[in-house]
């Protein structure tokens, strides 16, 4: 049985400020879910929501239809996990230290490491390229290779349900695709259940089954990616007008933002 994930009604505010406001979505399992709106619309608060890091003033997530507050954090994070946009590096810790502790949720009472966590932490070092830096620091590496690292961490941890905020956004074009591509593997393969906010529509687009387009804390749109990433969505969601374009190789669409008028000497100079 797939493990399932939804937002039921969930409203959230910092002070008072609602930032999610009465937000269901049903989480597909086994796919790949982009989520999608313009910066400081409640992306990252909606994951944080979806992974129990923050309780909703109202409504509830619920994991395997029950309360995701109600359950015990470990059992969660056997299940879930996140990987949140910056999140905070602890000093001096290795790449295969890093890596690690994505195991901690499955660890025994004396936090040894079996063969299958060492495993899981050497496959996930492979699949995102970090392998030949495990026993380099973290804090040494490119801002990319560090990413890769955190990437790893989430994966080790081998959850059937896995939250990513904007894991590309210090990528490299190859690694972007790199790990679009992975993540894709993952769901279609292996039946996981991923969800990530991605701000490149066309990476979005081109990878995710499914999308949810997020604005002002409220869901405009959700559903199959063929269905809902229309030009009318994404206008109305970033009020930018794009062109859609077909990719004569794939046939694929590609959304074309249609640059403000600047003049001769603004778009040359
Ligand atoms: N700890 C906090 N305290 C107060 N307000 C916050 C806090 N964290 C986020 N916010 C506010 O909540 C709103 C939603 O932020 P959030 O980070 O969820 O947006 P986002 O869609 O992920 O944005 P981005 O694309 O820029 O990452 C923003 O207005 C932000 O300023």
């Amino acid at each position: 049985m797939p493990v399932t994930l939804s937002a039921r009604d969930v409203t959230f505010s910092y002070g008072k400020t609602e930032i999610l406001k009465r937000v269901s979505a049903a989480i597909s399992p086994g796919k790949l879910t982009a989520l999608v709106g313009p910066n400081g619309s409640g992306k990252s608060t909606l994951l944080a929501a979806l992974a129990r890091f923050l309780s909703p003033s109202s409504g509830s997530v619920e994991l395997d239809g029950r309360p995701i507050l109600s359950q015990p954090t470990k059992a969660v994070a056997r299940r879930l996990a996140i990987l949140p946009q910056s999140p905070p590096l602890p000093e001096g810790i290795t790449v295969f230290e890093l890596v690690s502790r994505g195991r901690y949720p499955h660890s025994g009472l004396l936090g040894l490491w079996s063969a299958a966590d060492l495993a899981a932490i050497d496959t996930a070092m492979g699949m995102t390229g970090v392998r030949d830096f495990a026993d380099r620091p973290v804090s040494g590496l490119s801002g990319g290779q560090r990413q890769r690292c955190w990437i790893a961490m989430a994966l080790a941890q081998e959850t059937p349900v896995l939250l990513l905020d904007e894991p590309t956004s210090a990528l490299d074009l190859r690694y972007q695709l790199e790990i679009l591509a992975l993540l894709k593997i993952l769901s279609a393969q292996h039946g996981r259940t991923i969800v990530v906010a991605l701000h490149d529509l066309n990476l979005a687009a081109s990878h995710a089954d499914h999308m949810i387009f997020f604005r002002e804390g409220v869901v405009h749109g959700a559903g199959a990616t063929r269905d809902v990433c229309t030009a009318t969505m994404i206008e109305a969601v970033f009020d930018v007008a794009v062109d859609v374009l077909v990719d004569p190789s794939s046939g694929r669409q590609v959304f074309v933002p249609k640059l403000p008028d600047v003049g001769e000497g603004g778009r040359h100079g």
